[in-house]
């Protein structure tokens, strides 16, 4: 018998749920429920809005979707905590998505709602924490760690055994020295090159990477 497709529901129909979206399109086995959105009634996919993200719960329980996955962006890393924890915490289970271009070593760790884009690499012993998020081409050595609802923009490259503490956002083109540790809520500009540990959140440029002061 042939297996049903993964029916699943996108949190937020903006640029980022529509990416995903398409990524589920293109990939045997995944089906495009719709997606949920605070301010977006309809959306240029063929898939519809379902409703507000207070619906969610209800549509679950009416069997709309079968699981979730998460489009909300790097510029709202709180809110994707808190999205992701209370409807976890409701029951509603969290995809996990590896693309069919990805390459995932069988060692790999991957938490609930994980998502993986084309082009990525994953070696040996790496472990994802909830809700993290992979932009296309990133490159994850052994034994390195990312923490929680982390997003690291396409073509971040993480050396063997670093530790990304939660939420942070590597920037596109970041690298990280092997074996340093990141602090949570750490971000980084494109193509900062981390070679020291950083104990402060806080966004980071250049090469080596120094903090940037904040505005004035
Ligand atoms: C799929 C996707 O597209 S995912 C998203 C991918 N995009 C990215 O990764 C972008 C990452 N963002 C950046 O690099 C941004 O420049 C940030 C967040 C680091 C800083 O942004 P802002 O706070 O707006 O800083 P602003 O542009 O005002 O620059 C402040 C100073 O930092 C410098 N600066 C900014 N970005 C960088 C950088 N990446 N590397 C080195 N220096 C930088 C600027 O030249 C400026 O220096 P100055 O004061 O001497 O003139």
């Amino acid at each position: 018998m042939p297996h049903l497709p993964r029916r699943t529901a996108i949190l937020g129909a903006g640029a980022m749920g529509q990416q995903i979206a398409q990524h589920l399109r293109q990939t045997d086995g995944w089906l495009v429920a719709g997606f949920f959105d605070d301010w977006a009634t309809e959306t240029i996919s063929p898939e519809p809005v379902l409703g507000t993200m207070a619906e969610v719960e209800a549509a679950y329980a009416a069997g709309q979707f079968k699981e979730l996955l998460l489009g909300i962006g790097y510029q709202h890393m709180a809110y994707r905590q808190q999205v992701f924890n209370e409807l976890m915490a409701a029951g509603i289970p969290f995809a996990q998505f590896v693309h069919p271009a990805a390459y995932v070593d069988a060692s790999a760790v991957l938490q609930p709602g994980v998502f993986i884009s084309p082009g990525c690499v994953l070696d040996l012993n790496v472990q994802l924490e909830p809700n993290v998020f992979l932009y296309p081409g990133c490159i994850i050595a052994h034994d390195t760690r990312v923490g929680a609802h982390s997003m690291l923009a396409p073509g971040v490259r993480l050396a063997g055994r670093v530790r990304v503490g939660e939420r942070c956002f590597l920037g596109i083109g970041t690298t990280v020295m092997d074996g340093l540790t990141l602090a949570a809520e750490v971000r980084t500009g494109a193509g900062a090159v981390l070679v020291r540990s950083l104990d402060e959140p806080g966004t980071y440029v250049g090469v080596p990477a120094r903090p940037l002061p904040p505005p004035l």
